[in-house]
């Protein structure tokens, strides 16, 4: 594109925002008989598709979860991730926006995720805010995030994606081509230099 400064897009839940032990927190606290799957055995991006497969009703349970208050604005920041993109968005030619996906059941999640962006970067960083169910319509150089298959109605989105290791990606080899941010300590610097013009 024409476009001199450098847009950065990054995911909230997984990348920002500790959802899996969030999740695995809150679900333990409020179902201590039930079965779980420890941040070591999770596999595949969907939470809910994981624990329906253990159990059929531990999905709704699951769900249960993130749909109640104060789930998505009590997430611990993941180790870096707010330092970091406050870092991002003070570099030169460089424009940092948060794009991230609300649930559907949304009485609570969207206020939430402001709320939390709010707590943790200040109000001015509400301008930086994106929320989207299809990140594949929002344009921009790089989208860092935690899901190693983003679609949408967009079959070929403008960002590079750039694949944030979390514990249900890790273990993905050959079938995730895309570049790799392993956490918030690994050369994110490099990734941005390497998409300026
Ligand atoms: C694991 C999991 C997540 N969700 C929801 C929770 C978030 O609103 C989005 C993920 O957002 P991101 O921008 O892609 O990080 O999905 C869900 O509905 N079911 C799940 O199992
Ligand atoms: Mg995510």
């Amino acid at each position: 594109s024409a476009r001199s400064r450098l847009r950065v897009l990054v995911d909230m839940d997984g990348v920002l925002a500790d959802f899996e032990g969030g999740f695995l927190k809150k679900y333990r606290a409020r179902y201590p008989d039930e079965p779980y799957i420890s941040l070591e055995e999770r596999r595949g991006f969907w939470v809910s598709s994981q624990y329906g497969q253990l159990r059929s009703d531990l999905s709704d349970k699951a769900i249960s979860i993130w749909e109640s208050k104060d789930f998505f604005l009590e997430l611990e920041p993941l180790p870096g991730g707010v330092e970091a993109v406050k870092e991002m968005a003070k570099m030169d030619n460089t424009d940092v926006f948060i794009c991230t996906s609300p649930i559907k059941s949304y009485n609570h999640c969207p206020y939430e995720k402001y709320a939390w962006v709010e707590r943790h970067f200040g109000h001015d960083f509400l301008d930086q805010v994106i929320l989207t169910r299809d990140k594949t319509l929002v344009c921009g150089d790089i989208l860092i995030d935690d899901k190693p298959d983003i679609l949408g109605v967009e079959s070929s989105p403008s960002w590079e994606h750039i694949l944030f290791t979390a514990c249900h990606n890790q273990h993905l080899g050959e079938s995730c081509p895309q570049r790799r941010l392993l956490s918030w300590e690994d050369d994110w610097r490099a990734i941005l230099d390497s998409k300026r013009k």
